[in-house]
Formats: C-alpha cells, structure tokens, sequence
C-alpha cells in the first residue's frame, strides 16, 4: 500500500509575535538556508536578524491571516488539498512542513494509522524549482526523521518538477483568465536567493540551477499560454540583502508604473500554495508600490493552492 506526504516551507502557528518570532528563528537556523559559519549563525540570527526582524514579519502575517480559519494561508491549502488528493487517489495523503507543525514525524504516524500495511510513501516537497533552501533541506529533513526510527515503508521523492508538463498547464489555466482581456506585461516573480546559493547550483548542472529552472518554466509557459515574450518579465521577490538574485520585483514594478504601462498582471509559479510571501509581498506590497508610483491597473494571479485542474496534475506529477 502507498501513501502521500506533501511537504511545505511551513508557517508560524499563529500570527501572535511570539509565534512568528520561533518560527523564523527555526527558518533562519537551518545551515541550508543561513550559510554562514555554525558558530555565527545564532548571533547572526539571535542577534542581528530576529530582534527587527520580529516586528514587521508580525504585522505582515496579521494582514494576511485569515482569523476565521485555524491555520496560516499556506498550511491551510495544503491541507485541502491533501484532502481533495485523498479523495480523488483513494490513497492516504497527510501534510508536513520543514519548520513547524504538522512535523514529519506526527505526519508519517498518522499515515500509518490510516493504512499499517504501508509500504512506500511518496514524498512530494511542493517546490517546483530547486534550492537548497527549499526542496533539499526538505529531502534532508525527512530523511533524517526517516532514520530515526524502524518504520516499515521506504520513500520515495519526487523530484522538482519545473518543466512538467501537468505543472505547466496548470499554471497556463490559472493565469488564462487574467490575460484574456490583454495585458501590457505579464511579470512572473520567483523566491529571490543569495548569489552564493545560485552559484553553487549552476557549477552542479541543470537538476541543482535555479535559474535555469525558472527560466525554462518561464519558457515553457509562454509557449503554453501563446503569448508574445517581449510582454512579459521575469523577476525575483523578498530578497533579504544586496548579493541575491535580481532583478527585484519591486524595482521592475517602479519601472513599469513610471514607464506608464498601464495593465501589469504578477504571478508566482514558484510557490504551490499562497502565503505570506505572496499575500503581502506580492499582493499588498508590489500593488501599493505600483500605485504609488503612477500605475492604476494591477492583478495577482493567486497560486494553484487546491484547484481542481492542480489536483489532477499532482496525480501525474507523483505517478
Ligand atoms: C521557493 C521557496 C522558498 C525559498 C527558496 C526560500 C528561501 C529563503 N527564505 C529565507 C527567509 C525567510 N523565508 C520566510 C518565509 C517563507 N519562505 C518561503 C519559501 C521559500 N523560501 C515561504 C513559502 C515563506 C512564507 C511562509 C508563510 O508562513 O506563509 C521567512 C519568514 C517570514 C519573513 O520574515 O519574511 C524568512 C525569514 C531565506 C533566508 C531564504 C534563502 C536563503
Ligand atoms: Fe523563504
């Protein structure tokens, strides 16, 4: 028997300050996403980094939470569309998250009180683009929680899944309808990395590039969607210091605005689910600055989060 595990970044478990402020601390601990000296990382981190860092990360998940619903954005699509999976394979599927709850621990037992007679998981980390700070430390992480103890099924990882084609056609159905009445630039924005990281995946090759799996989900959604490229962007968001991946979504939608392009559309094809990166970065902060600076027409495309088209291409993309 098989089972499902959808593995994300995870979120604080409320957006009460002390929540966000432990759930950062966890992200910012992990050697795969602070790549400084061991030693350094928690003065960098505890000292440096979480002390300012705390107050307007809490105000920007307060803006993004829904209140009527347990869980943060990101935790609840993944767990719809856990269930949605679930109902459609007839194969148990749970939800983990690399920092934070639900852990992978909790997550493989309950797989396991769901069917004992298990005998692979197929671990699926939703990111479609490689980086050591997303899809690997997740592989990591499960792997070492795996090793801990005898459970008796074997894993199965599915890898990054930039240029598949269910992924592509999803992303090309959920941004149809924001094109369909013309666009002046379509931007597709993707998690910003320090230069060092990317420099590391591109001396790997193709299956550790970054950017050049985001290039060629970019490539292989204009063709998708039939688009003219010159109408398009491609551009990188919530850089956290001046050596990381460029352009910045910021600086290209105050170019845009200034130059006057009146409909600019945004889409985040890096993220399975919506969260506070794309809820405020893209959706409150990009809209704000656009209008600041002249523009009137802006639109976010939200991510695939649980639509059905994306439930039947995470079938293709697991099997
Ligand atoms: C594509 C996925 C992601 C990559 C790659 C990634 C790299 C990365 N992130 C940080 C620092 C932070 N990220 C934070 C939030 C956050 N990150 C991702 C995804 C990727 N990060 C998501 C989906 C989220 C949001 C989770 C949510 O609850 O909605 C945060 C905390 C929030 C904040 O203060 O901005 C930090 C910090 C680094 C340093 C990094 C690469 C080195
Ligand atoms: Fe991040």
């Amino acid at each position: 028997m098989i089972g499902i595990l959808l593995v994300n970044t995870g979120s604080p478990k409320t957006c009460k300050r002390e929540d966000v402020k432990f759930f950062i601390r966890a992200m910012l601990s992990d050697p795969y996403v602070m790549t400084v000296a061991d030693w350094f990382r928690p003065v960098l981190v505890n000292g440096i980094i979480l002390p300012f860092r705390q107050f307007p990360s809490t105000r920007h998940y307060e803006m993004i939470w829904d209140m009527s619903c347990d869980d943060s954005p990101l935790l609840h699509h993944a767990k719809k569309l856990a269930e949605k999976l679930e109902q459609q394979t007839e194969i148990p599927v749970e939800v983990a998250m690399r920092y934070g709850e639900p852990s992978v621990q909790a997550a493989f037992e309950r797989l396991l009180a769901k069917e004992s007679r298990l005998h692979e998981v197929i671990v699926l980390p939703l990111f479609p683009q490689y980086a050591e700070s997303s899809y690997k430390t997740v592989v990591d992480h499960v792997g070492q929680v795996f090793y801990k103890r005898p459970y008796p099924f074997r894993l199965k990882f599915v890898e990054p899944y930039f240029d598949h084609p269910a992924y592509i056609s999803s992303l090309a159905e959920r941004i149809k309808p924001y094109i369909g009445e013309g666009f002046d630039k379509l931007v597709f924005t993707f998690h910003s990395l320090p230069l060092s990281h990317v420099e590391e995946g591109w001396n790997k090759g193709k299956d550790f590039d970054y950017v050049y799996q985001t290039k060629e989900t970019i490539r292989l959604l204009i063709k998708a969607l039939a688009i003219d490229p010159r109408k398009t962007r491609l551009v990188y968001h919530s850089a956290m210091g001046s050596k990381w991946l460029k352009p910045d979504l910021d600086d290209t939608i105050k170019e845009l605005a200034g130059a006057g392009t009146n409909k600019v559309i945004v889409v985040a094809p890096g993220f399975a689910a919506d969260n506070l990166e794309t809820l405020y970065d893209i959706n409150i902060k990009a809209r704000e600055l656009f209008q600041k600076e002249g523009g009137t027409d802006f639109s976010f495309v939200p991510c695939l989060n649980h639509e059905d088209y994306w439930v039947e291409s995470v079938i293709k993309i697991i099997t």
